[in-house]
């Protein structure tokens, strides 16, 4: 609702939006107004409707109740294509991109300039160099989207929604997927995009952007507003509150192990041990060189790195899914043992691509939380699993890591993402194996989540189980990490305690700036190390995953 006797209509506005999922209220009765070139924040809980409320607004989804006005006038929207025409426009966390197809016939596909009836490409490229003068937003028209880094990708889907002349612009958590300077990048497009008069939607998890990108902020919270803040005027306290209903606990360092009053569980042999491990692409070019480190169980030891830096080998190698094939030398010990290919029954494994390596999409909750559990005796009845038995321990999974769900007996697709993201962690962890390796686990998850899984793996980690992290988000491994080892160009070039690895000195090794003794700096500089230090020190992500 505009305030401050506004005479100008909104952009955009949703009134009275109720939006039901069988026996879950996504949305109750929901307003709110988008006012005309400002940046708007939508925030709050796993499964709080943030998503339905996007989608009801793009017209991906129909209301039971309610309606959308654009500048005053009230609209129907049963499709993106009239949302589109209305000029609202969508950048989705999953770009839908055609990788073979140029980035100018990905921004004209479906509204193509013709001449003389057919396609006008130069037309296109002309207006698409137009457009990213006028926002800050170049990007080469005759280039394949499918080899563009994701940043890049990203800003043509922005591009896509300009080009249809979107003047309300909705980003689903858009910088889930961007290194942190390509973050950077993206706001001050979204600045410049909003001085023209176009208005922004920005749904996110992530308080900091928030609080430095935002003019507004509305919070959900179990399908109603909790919350309308000026940015200006609020604190990451006051939007804590509105959107779990208390504030968050002060950061802590994991508790010691069991039996271990100092913490460091130095004289215990590693559970796991990877040794030598040098790792070959198809091409013979090396992507692991002479990798070796040791996880003893009661320890938590983090990997930091550029993406691409060898993360993506590592732990495939580590859990045994690389394909078989890939020439390497060295190995990976399990207690002394070599992993074995496939799956590794004695790690489990929380991956951070849940959709397509985690979660069984058409199977239930249920099902999913037992994936991989089959043969437990608990769980086999007379003929098989016992499904009696098997919603019993999703049960028990449910209630112990709060996840929030209607039925267990849903498909786990009907989860909000970060729901199913402590699926996942309820799964892997409550199997009790040594070793644990975990890949960006909070990606996606909201406040109040992020704390808890970082309590989990905590006490994982005071049970005694030797946990592997692999974050981009730096402030987690620096909370969570005994020990953290930056990876560069495939090889490990640093090794910092958990207490003495400020960002400064991670980020100058994840661009290779510094060798622990006995290792020898990367050699030559490479493009990939060129690009990693004119990303800065602080881009933890990388584009090449
Ligand atoms: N297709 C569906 N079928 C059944 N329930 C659904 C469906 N889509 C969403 N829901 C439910 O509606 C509620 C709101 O979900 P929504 O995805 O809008 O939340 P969100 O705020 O976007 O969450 P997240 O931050 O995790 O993405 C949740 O309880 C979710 O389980």
């Amino acid at each position: 609702m505009p305030t401050g006797g506004d005479s100008e209509a909104p952009a955009a506005e949703l009134v009275g939006i109720t939006k039901r999922f069988g026996p879950v209220v996504a949305n109750d009765g929901i307003d709110l107004a988008i006012r005309r070139g400002e940046i708007h924040g939508v925030v709050g809980e796993n499964g709080a409707g943030k998503s339905t409320l996007m989608s009801i607004l793009y017209g991906l989804r129909r209301p039971d109740s309610g309606h959308v006005l654009r500048n005053g006038t009230r609209v129907r929207l049963r499709s993106p294509a009239e949302a589109i025409g209305h000029g609202l426009g969508m950048v989705h966390q999953r770009f839908r991109l055609f990788p073979d197809l140029t980035v100018a016939e990905n921004i004209v596909i479906g509204a193509e300039p013709t001449r003389r009836g057919v396609v006008d490409l130069a037309a296109a490229g002309r207006e698409i160099e137009r457009l990213g003068e006028v926002f800050g937003l170049y990007v080469d028209p005759a280039s394949r989207a499918g080899r563009l880094p994701v940043g890049v990708r990203q800003r043509v889907e922005i591009l896509k929604a300009l080009y249809r002349e979107a003047e309300v612009l909705i980003l689903d958590e858009p910088t889930a997927v961007l290194t942190p300077g390509e973050a950077a990048r993206l706001f001050d497009v979204l600045k410049t995009v909003t001085r023209t008069g176009t208005s922004v939607v920005l749904v996110t998890h992530k308080l900091s952007e928030v609080l430095t990108a935002t003019d507004r902020v509305t919070v959900l919270r179990r399908g109603r507003v909790t919350g309308r803040f000026v940015t200006a005027e609020t604190t990451a306290d006051e939007l804590v509150i509105a959107m779990i209903g208390r504030s968050l606990g002060p950061p802590r360092r994991p508790a010691a192990p069991d039996g271990e009053p100092d913490g460091t569980p130095a004289g215990r042999p590693y559970a796991l041990e990877v040794d030598g491990l040098t790792v070959l692409d198809r091409d013979g070019v090396p992507r692991l060189s002479d990798v070796s480190f040791g996880v003893r169980p009661g320890e938590i030891v983090g990997i930091a790195g550029v993406a691409g830096s060898g993360q993506r080998e590592l732990i495939d190698t580590v859990t045994g899914l690389r394909p078989p094939g890939s020439a390497t030398s060295g190995g990976v010990l399990l207690s002394g043992r070599p992993v074995r290919r496939g799956r590794e029954p004695a790690i489990a494994y929380v991956p951070e691509d849940r959709h397509g390596r985690a979660t069984a999409a058409t199977m239930s909750l249920a099902e999913n939380l037992v994936m991989g559990d089959h043969r437990t005796p608990a769980l086999r009845g007379r003929a098989g699993l016992s499904a009696a038995a098997v919603r019993e321990r999703a049960r028990t999974l449910v209630e112990r890591f709060a996840i929030r769900a209607a039925s267990v007996g849903d498909p786990i697709s009907a989860l909000s993402g970060g729901n199913a993201q402590k699926a996942v962690l309820a799964r892997e962890l409550s199997r009790g194996t040594p070793v644990i390796v975990v890949e960006e686990p909070t990606q996606g998850v909201d406040v109040g989540a992020q704390e808890q899984i970082h309590g989990l793996l905590s006490e994982a980690r005071a049970a005694g189980q030797a946990v592997l992290l692999q974050s981009s988000e730096l402030s987690e491994l620096r909370a969570l990490a005994d020990r953290i080892l930056v990876m560069f160009e495939g090889r490990v070039v640093a090794e910092l305690a958990g207490d003495e690895a400020t960002e400064e000195r991670l980020g100058a090794a994840m661009t290779g700036a510094t060798a622990t003794p006995g290792q020898a700096a990367p050699a030559a500089e490479t493009e990939s190390s060129a690009t990693a230090r004119e990303q800065g020190p602080a881009d933890a992500k990388g584009t090449t995953r």
